[in-house]
């Protein structure tokens, strides 16, 4: 998508031709700064500092730091892989990326891994792209049902899952953006998404750059809104989607989906094949969720009133603090799943349908 007018995606290579160009998210909106990722330890680096991040965005960078590593040692794919895996446990999109590359190059001379590995990853990124744009398409009808009947639109939505969590176009955000280019009156409620604040600094960067009217709220204020009826619809992203239908995604997004469940919004999760995991039934029980450095709770960096970046303490000093980063959604909360190949129900017959090759 485009930051003042220039396009980017969230991941290019260098004119090298074998690096990896990535935006470094913990700087936006405040700073639009390119990384060069030139080694596996700096993809791995760049993925759990959140540098860069987002679900489907997470495999196909490391699906690049795959690539990259072969340049050097392709003899060691097993240990790259496994060390890549290990950068962060919940979004099964890096998985997913990661068992693909290995699928693809294990069975290759070393010799011929790199330039499979760059193929295979730029693959990724191609079809995650494509892959969010026909998102958007699924999603857009559900908007402009809503639109038809009253008008403007009011979506709320739970911390990035815009074009800056995907290669391009995003999920949640794809059919906003899709319903936006329409000429459909939509407004956006953003949750802040504390502790990372990525909806604060990332989706309302990307809304706002795009012209879509927003309104960034406290993640604490999205029920009081269902309740006055300024909420039409809830669309969220994702991080792992169960064989039956749970949800894994940014924490938060539970107690959004009981305050909607409470007030009669539907509440959409929209995900890329690679999001699945079929392997997986009870996603509460099943699904890791990565605890983050308390230091996420206790401080929060931003410009300060000269602009200049500042880290200030918003805890009581010496207070311990907890970060389970995600949570889960039981199935039973979940209005519809948005993917690719259409809208189905959040259930293991919905998600049957839809992915028949796909079947535990
Ligand atoms: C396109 S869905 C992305 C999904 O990933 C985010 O997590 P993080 O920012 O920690 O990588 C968030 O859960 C989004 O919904």
């Amino acid at each position: 998508m485009k930051i003042n007018g220039t396009y980017y995606r969230s991941l290019w290579l260098d004119d090298d031709g074998w690096s990896l160009r990535i935006l470094d998210q913990t700087l936006l909106p405040w700073r639009v700064e390119v990384l060069r990722l030139s080694s596996a330890e700096q993809v791995a680096h760049a993925i759990t500092s959140m540098q860069v991040r987002g679900a489907p965005l997470i495999g196909a960078v490391a699906a690049y730091g795959v690539a990259i590593a072969m340049r050097s040692a392709p003899q060691d794919l097993d240990r790259i892989v496994a060390w890549l895996g290990e950068t962060r446990p919940t979004a099964i999109n890096l998985r997913w990326a990661l068992a693909r590359l290995h699928a693809r190059l294990a069975p290759l001379p070393v010799a011929e891994r790199e330039a499979a590995a760059y193929a295979e990853a730029a693959a990724i990124a191609d079809d995650d792209a494509e892959t969010c744009r026909l998102i958007g398409q699924h999603g857009l009808p559900l908007l402009q049902e809503i639109a038809a009947r009253k008008g403007r639109v009011n979506v709320l939505t739970h911390c990035n899952a815009g074009w800056l969590a995907t290669v391009d176009y995003g999920t949640a955000l794809s059919p906003i953006y899709q319903a936006f280019d329409a000429g459909i009156d939509v407004h956006v409620w953003v949750d802040e998404t504390r502790p990372r604040n990525q909806g604060a600094a990332l989706t309302a960067f990307e809304l706002g750059a795009h012209g879509v009217p927003h309104t960034v709220i406290a993640d604490n204020a999205g029920g009081h809104y269902m309740q006055h009826g300024e909420v039409d619809i809830c669309i969220v992203g994702t991080d792992r989607v169960t064989r039956r239908g749970d949800v894994a995604n940014k924490i938060g997004t539970y107690l959004k989906a009981l305050a909607a469940a409470d007030n009669e919004v539907p509440f959409w999760v929209a995900l890329p094949h690679s999001t699945l995991d079929m392997q997986v039934d009870d996603g509460v029980k099943e699904i890791p969720i990565e605890e983050r450095s308390a230091a996420e709770v206790t401080h929060l960096t931003g410009p300060d009133d000269a602009g200049k970046l500042t880290r200030i303490q918003v805890t009581a000093p010496g207070s311990r603090a907890a970060n389970p980063a995600f949570d889960v959604t039981p199935a039973r909360l979940v209005t519809g799943l948005i993917t690719e190949r259409g809208r189905c129900e959040a259930s293991p017959a919905g998600l049957a349908a839809l992915y028949p090759d796909k079947a535990a």
